[in-house]
C-alpha cells in the first residue's frame, strides 16, 4: 500500500513562492495502476518526484509499504529508491555508450553479483519483448518502442514495489504505444503497482483509477464535473 498524506510542495522563484502541490492525498493499493493527468505545468512530474523521494515535499508524509520515505537519511533513501522504486521516463534516459544488457543491469551493478543481474536482465528483456539479438546493441540503434521497453526492463531490475512512469508513451506512435500499454497491463496482472503520468486518455483508460491534478489539488476523475 502506498499512502500520500497532505503533501504540499512549492518552489521559490525570486521573492515569490510558487505553490505546486497543496494538501495532496492519495492511497494506492498494491497491484493497481493509478494514472495522474492534468494540464502542462500542473505539477504531475513534481508529484512523481516527491513519491520517488527525488524531491522532498515541504509538508506531508509519503509511506511506501509502511516506510515513511521522508524520514530516511540520504544514503538510506538512495538505497530504498534503488531497491523499491522503478522510474520510467518519457525520453528513456538510457546511457548512450552502454549496451542494452548493460543499461538494464546498471542500477544495481554496485550492489549485486553481475551473474545474478545478467540472468535477471535477460528474463526481463524476454518479458518486455526484446529479442536476444538486440542485447549488445547501443540505444541509438533501437526504435523508440524498443528503447522504452529496455527502459521499463531497467526500471524493473530490482523487482520494485512501485513502478513510476512519467509520460512513457509520449514520443511513440499509436502501435508502439499499444505495445507499451499491453506490457504495463501484463506487469499489473503479475502484481506490479504502477503510477503513471500521461496526457493521453487512450493510455489512461486502462488504469484502475484516474486522478486530475488541477491548481495544486488532486481530484479523482469521478469527482470532476
Ligand atoms: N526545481 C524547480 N524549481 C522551480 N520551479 C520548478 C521546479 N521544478 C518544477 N518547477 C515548476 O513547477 C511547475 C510544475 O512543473 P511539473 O514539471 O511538475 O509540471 P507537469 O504537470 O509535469 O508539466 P508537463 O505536463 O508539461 O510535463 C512548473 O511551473 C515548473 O516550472
Amino acid at each position: 500500500m502506498m499512502k500520500i498524506a497532505n503533501i504540499s510542495k512549492s518552489f521559490k522563484s525570486g521573492s515569490n513562492n510558487k505553490v505546486i502541490l497543496q494538501n495532496v492525498n492519495l492511497n494506492i493499493s498494491n497491484g493497481t495502476w493509478c494514472t495522474i493527468m492534468g494540464p502542462s505545468g500542473s505539477g504531475k512530474s513534481t508529484l512523481l518526484n516527491c513519491i520517488s523521494g527525488l524531491l522532498k515535499p515541504n509538508e506531508g508524509k509519503i509511506h511506501i509499504n509502511d516506510i515513511n520515505i521522508n524520514e530516511l537519511y540520504e544514503n538510506s533513501l538512495s538505497e530504498f529508491r534503488r531497491n523499491n522504486i522503478g522510474f520510467v521516463f518519457q525520453d528513456f534516459k538510457l546511457l548512450p555508450y552502454y549496451s542494452v544488457l548493460d543499461n538494464v543491469i546498471l542500477p544495481l551493478v554496485q550492489d549485486r553479483s553481475k551473474t545474478e543481474l545478467v540472468t535477471r536482465a535477460r528474463k526481463l528483456l524476454v518479458e518486455v519483448g526484446i529479442e536476444e539479438d538486440l542485447y549488445n546493441r547501443l540505444p541509438k540503434d533501437l526504435s523508440g518502442g524498443e528503447k522504452q521497453r529496455v527502459a521499463i526492463a531497467r526500471a524493473l531490475i530490482a523487482e520494485p514495489n512501485l513502478l513510476l512512469c512519467d509520460e512513457p508513451t509520449g514520443n511513440l506512435d499509436s502501435d508502439t504505444r499499444n505495445q507499451i500499454i499491453n506490457l504495463l497491463l501484463s506487469l499489473k496482472q503479475n502484481g506490479q503497482t504502477i503510477i503513471l503520468v500521461t496526457h493521453d486518455e487512450e493510455v489512461a483508460k486502462y488504469s484502475d483509477n484516474i486522478y486530475q491534478l488541477i491548481n495544486g489539488k488532486l481530484l479523482h476523475k469521478e469527482l470532476i464535473k
